[in-house]
This record gives C-alpha cells, sequence and structure tokens, in this order.
C-alpha cells in the first residue's frame, strides 16, 4: 500500500470504502476498494468474477489486491462517472450533445450507447453462467469518455438452480424475485440482470426512478408498485420520443 496516496473517499457501501488513490511512482489514479470486514464470500466473488472477466471492454479491471490497514482491498482502475449521477446530473455528456433535437435530460443516442455496452457486458458474463445481482445505475460507472465499465461485482455468482432472494436494490429487482405478499423466491436465473438493465433504460429515458414509494402512497410492496406502474394509463415510454415526431 506505501505504494499509493489515497486522495479522497469517492464511495461507500454495503461492503467497503472506495478510495481515490495515486501512484507516488507513476502519478496514475487507481480506485482502492477496502472491505469492511475479512474475507467474506461477498470478498472472494467478487474478485474471482472480475479475474473471470478481465480484459473485458465494459467491466471495470482489478490490478492488485493486498492488505490495507488489515483489511483485505482491491487496486481498481479509477472510473470517474456513475450512470445515476449522468442520468439525474448530466455529468460527462458533453460530447454526447445532440442539436435540434427536443431538449430532454438524456440524448436517446447515449441512452442506445449506455445500453449495448452494458447488454455486451451482462452476455458475456451469462455466456460464464455469471449472475451479476446487484445490477443499478450506481454500479455502471462510465470512464471520460463515457465507456461503461460495469462495477460492484460483490453480489455475483455462479447461476444455480437457488440461490439467495435478498439481492439486487429495491428499484431494481427483477419481479420474479418476490411474489404478490412481497416474499421472497429462492428459484431465478441470469434474466434478472436483464430485467435491471431493462429498468435503467426507464429511468434514463424518464429522467427518475421508476419504481419507488410515492409520497401519496401508503407503503406498498415492490410487487405491487411495478404491477401498477406498469398498468397505468400513462405510456412508461413515450413512443415518440424514441422514434420522433
Ligand atoms: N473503480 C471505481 N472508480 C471510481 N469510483 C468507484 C469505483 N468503484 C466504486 N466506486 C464508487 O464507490 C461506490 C461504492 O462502490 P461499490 O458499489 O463497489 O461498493 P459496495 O460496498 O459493494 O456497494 P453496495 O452497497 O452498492 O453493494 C460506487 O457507487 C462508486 O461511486
Amino acid at each position: 500500500m506505501e505504494k499509493y496516496l489515497k486522495v479522497s473517499v469517492v464511495g461507500q457501501g454495503t461492503y467497503g470504502i472506495v478510495y481515490k488513490v495515486k501512484c507516488r511512482s507513476t502519478g496514475k489514479e487507481f480506485a482502492l476498494k477496502r472491505y469492511n470486514y475479512g474475507v467474506e464470500d461477498s470478498t472472494v466473488r467478487e474478485l474471482s468474477c472480475l479475474a473471470a472477466l478481465k480484459g473485458h471492454p465494459y467491466v471495470v479491471s482489478v490490478h492488485d489486491c493486498f492488505f490495507d490497514e488489515g483489511k483485505v482491498a482491491m487496486l481498481l482502475s479509477y472510473v470517474p462517472y456513475t450512470l445515476s449521477g449522468i442520468i439525474h446530473k448530466g455529468h460527462g455528456l458533453k460530447s454526447y450533445h445532440e442539436p435540434g433535437r427536443v431538449e430532454r435530460s438524456i440524448p436517446l443516442s447515449f441512452v442506445a450507447h449506455f445500453s449495448r455496452q452494458v447488454a455486451h457486458a451482462l452476455s458475456c458474463m451469462h455466456e460464464m453462467n455469471i449472475v451479476h445481482r446487484d445490477l443499478t445505475p450506481f454500479n455502471v460507472l462510465l470512464t471520460e469518455d463515457l465507456t461503461v465499465k460495469v462495477a460492484d461485482m460483490g453480489l455475483s455468482r455462479q447461476c444455480s438452480k437457488w440461490m439467495s432472494p435478498t439481492v439486487v436494490t429495491e428499484a431494481y429487482r427483477a419481479p420474479e424475485l418476490f411474489d404478490e405478499c412481497g416474499k421472497y423466491r429462492l428459484e431465478y436465473t441470469c434474466a434478472i440482470d436483464m430485467w435491471s438493465l431493462g429498468v435503467m433504460i426507464a429511468e434514463a429515458m424518464e429522467g427518475e426512478v421508476i419504481f419507488r414509494q410515492r409520497l401519496d402512497h401508503r407503503e406498498k410492496s415492490m410487487y405491487r408498485i411495478i404491477a401498477e406502474t406498469l398498468g397505468s394509463q400513462r405510456p412508461l415510454l413515450r413512443i415518440d420520443c424514441i422514434l420522433g415526431p
């Protein structure tokens, strides 16, 4: 770790803290993800999935793994933007401005661009029978030139018949993970990642999180929110935005 200087904290999640660090000799920037706990299942899964996907153009690259202050730490390429930041704050979108288009927060060309790259990464993972299980706009990172880097594989694993159902951040969780009463189901496939991708595409098109508790609603199960949103009068995606006038 002496080789690197911690510059700032760039993220904090359930499993660890992520620092921006600088190599003392080359000045090159990296992200250092230091896990909160010892060598847990999630640590091993994340490392083995990232190792299996090493070299994939749309998956974050891992460069090294060592101990930092007694905890396991992983050195990753530093990727400055999150898809969430771009959708909701427009970070990094300058090069995707389309003159003459109806004003919207996210140009359609960018939606097509990120969807294709995330789908490419998922297709490669699914071919290896790896399911990501936590695909959200916070875990889809983008470089300065807006290349997608899928990150956070802490919940990723080899797909099998029965798996833990308590996965994926609620708003992006596929309906097959729970039933109408909100009870969890153990049987699902890699298809849950495709649902999460679809929800992210809808979020980018609409500029807001699609499946969420509304202030005027009483507490509802996510299953109900999904059913009511998809069954509502208002079309979720405006087809005129896709096809143009
Ligand atoms: N390679 C990276 N470059 C820059 N920022 C990163 C990188 N990896 C992660 N981050 C930032 O840190 C945040 C948390 O990282 P990550 O999702 O890997 O941690 P986690 O503890 O597994 O989180 P979660 O609670 O979502 O499971 C990300 O949302 C992102 O903002």
